[in-house]
């Protein structure tokens, strides 16, 4: 034990049997590691920046060469913690003592370092909020000063416009801080149409409580209200049109001013309708499409039909080509397929997340993938979870992959390859075989289908699989050659 100020107080003696484990466990192969995942994430490319040099200490692989890839090593790149925190204070003073503005400080350029964030590249401010305000004899910040980018702007639209940023712009994801769509977001606009806006309107029947405009004998006149009021009260109404006008006062922070002119002219003056298209063929202008002008893409609508399968005499629903999500390599949509909800829907394992349980284990090419339950034909194994990569990194990781005599990646589309040598799950350890294979044939086939608007791989059993086999597939003719 040791006392606040360093010194040692007590000691303790434990003492330990040391047992030799060598003839019970095998010692685990070298690996590289990787970040276990269940989703694929986006990643792009991987930085100009060379994090390390990978078999840096190995004269059979060419650094030089593998180093073009690069524009810099990340070492290089100058990081002085005590220069950020010198800068800091500076752009405090220069604001609190000068009255200098911390938008004209940064456009001066006297700076060496950027206050503000850029895409991609975080600002002076931003960085200061991920540690410890340090704590030293020049400072003069207070403690709980917030600098401007920690700030929320005062302008509704955009506060939420950086609350909205933090959610997925895909309407078939809309995950908050979501890896795998990448775009950024704007607001969506309206999306109910004026019949309905009338609608909700007619639908408050009774008072909500007693200063309630249908509890009032006359309507109090039209108040006047700031443009950042009325600012507000759109924005408010866009994102959330069914709202009954007692509700949208308050939230708008207007609750005594319920008058039902106002709220009536209101809804009337800011609403715009934005149906769904319902046009062939991509949502642009050439087609004129209204969803694409308001930038509110109906996604679903315009792109598919769902499938109207219902589970036969067989008790399983969409297991065949005449299921017409089937046909076109996509699984059900929630939204659009009868059969979605049926337990015996076939054709939606991969969004269920409705794998078998694998376990890793010794196989006569490395580690492989064992089932450790009853596999029934066409059940989903596995999905094959990795970073969705671009072509040049896929080129510069492929180096690596030779040399090391292992490649985890998988072309999707024309886009994209998934790559699990970083980040992925048990699927890839799972090792190849041919049907030229007799005494190990594969047992289960990759497919690529569109789930939900993306692409994403399922590994399916081809027959019965008992628990405990080795699971195995076909790679196909390129990969060994390549
Ligand atoms: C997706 S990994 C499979 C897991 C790998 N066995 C491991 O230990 O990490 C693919 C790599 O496994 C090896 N591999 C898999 N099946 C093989 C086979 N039938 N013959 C030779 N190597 C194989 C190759 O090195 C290949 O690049």
């Amino acid at each position: 034990m040791y006392s606040p100020n360093g010194q040692v107080v007590s000691e303790v003696s434990v003492s330990l049997e040391v047992i030799n484990a060598e003839p019970v466990l095998d010692t685990h192969p070298t690996y590289e590691s990787c970040s276990p995942s269940l989703r694929n994430t986006f990643k792009g490319d991987d930085d100009d920046n060379m994090l390390f040099i990978p078999y840096a200490d190995d004269p059979s692989f060419n650094q030089v060469d593998h180093s073009s890839w690069y524009e810099s090593f990340s070492w290089q790149e100058d990081f002085d913690p005590d220069l950020q925190v010198i800068l800091l204070e500076t752009s405090y003073r220069l604001r609190t003592r000068h009255s200098l503005e911390y938008e004209d400080i940064e456009e001066c350029n006297v700076l060496p370092l950027k206050l503000f964030s850029s895409p991609g590249k975080p600002g002076l401010f931003a960085i200061s909020r991920r540690r410890d305000r340090l704590i030293w004899i020049g400072n003069s910040i207070p403690a709980d000063y917030v600098f401007p980018s920690m700030a929320l702007p005062s302008n509704l639209l955009q506060r939420l416009q950086c609350v909205n940023s933090l959610f997925c712009p895909s309407l078939n994801c809309v995950e908050p801080l979501c890896a795998v769509h990448v775009v950024p977001n704007d607001l969506a606009p309206p999306r109910t149409s004026p019949k309905q806006a009338t609608q909700t309107w007619a639908d408050v029947e009774t008072p909500c409580e007693r200063q309630c405009f249908l509890a009032a004998a006359t309507s109090q006149g039209v108040p006047c209200w700031s443009n950042s009021e009325i600012e507000s009260f759109q924005v408010i109404f866009e994102i959330a049109s069914s709202l009954s006008p007692c509700d949208l006062s308050v939230m708008c922070l207007k609750p005594s001013e319920r008058s039902r002119i106002l709220w009536y002219e209101l809804l009337l003056f800011y609403f715009g309708s934005n149906e769904p298209c319902r046009h062939n063929g991509p949502c642009d202008t050439a087609r004129a499409c209204p969803c694409f002008q308001n930038g509110a893409h109906c996604q679903r609508p315009r792109r598919l039909r769902g499938c109207r399968c219902s589970t036969g005499k067989s008790g399983v629903s969409c297991a065949t080509t005449k299921c017409y999500c089937v046909e076109y390599h996509r699984e059900c949509d929630p939204e659009l397929c009868l059969s979605y909800e049926l337990t015996a829907c076939r054709n939606s394992q991969i969004q269920k997340g409705a794998h078998k349980a694998l376990e890793i284990g010794r196989s006569c090419w490395g580690l492989g993938a064992f089932l450790t339950e009853l596999a029934k034909e066409n059940d989903l194994l596995a999905e094959y979870v990795g970073e969705l990569i671009y072509e040049p990194t896929f080129d510069s990781r492929g180096e690596v992959a030779t040399h090391r005599g292992r490649s985890y990646s998988f072309k999707l589309n024309s886009t994209f390859t998934l790559d699990s040598s970083y980040l992925g799950n048990s699927s890839r350890f799972i090792d190849h075989s041919s049907s030229a294979v007799q005494t190990r044939p594969p047992n289960c086939r990759a497919y690529v289908r569109l789930v939900n608007g993306e692409h994403r791989i399922g590994i399916f059993a081809l027959q019965d699989i008992e628990p405990g086999s080795e699971i195995l597939m076909d790679y196909g003719h390129d990969f060994f050659s390549k």
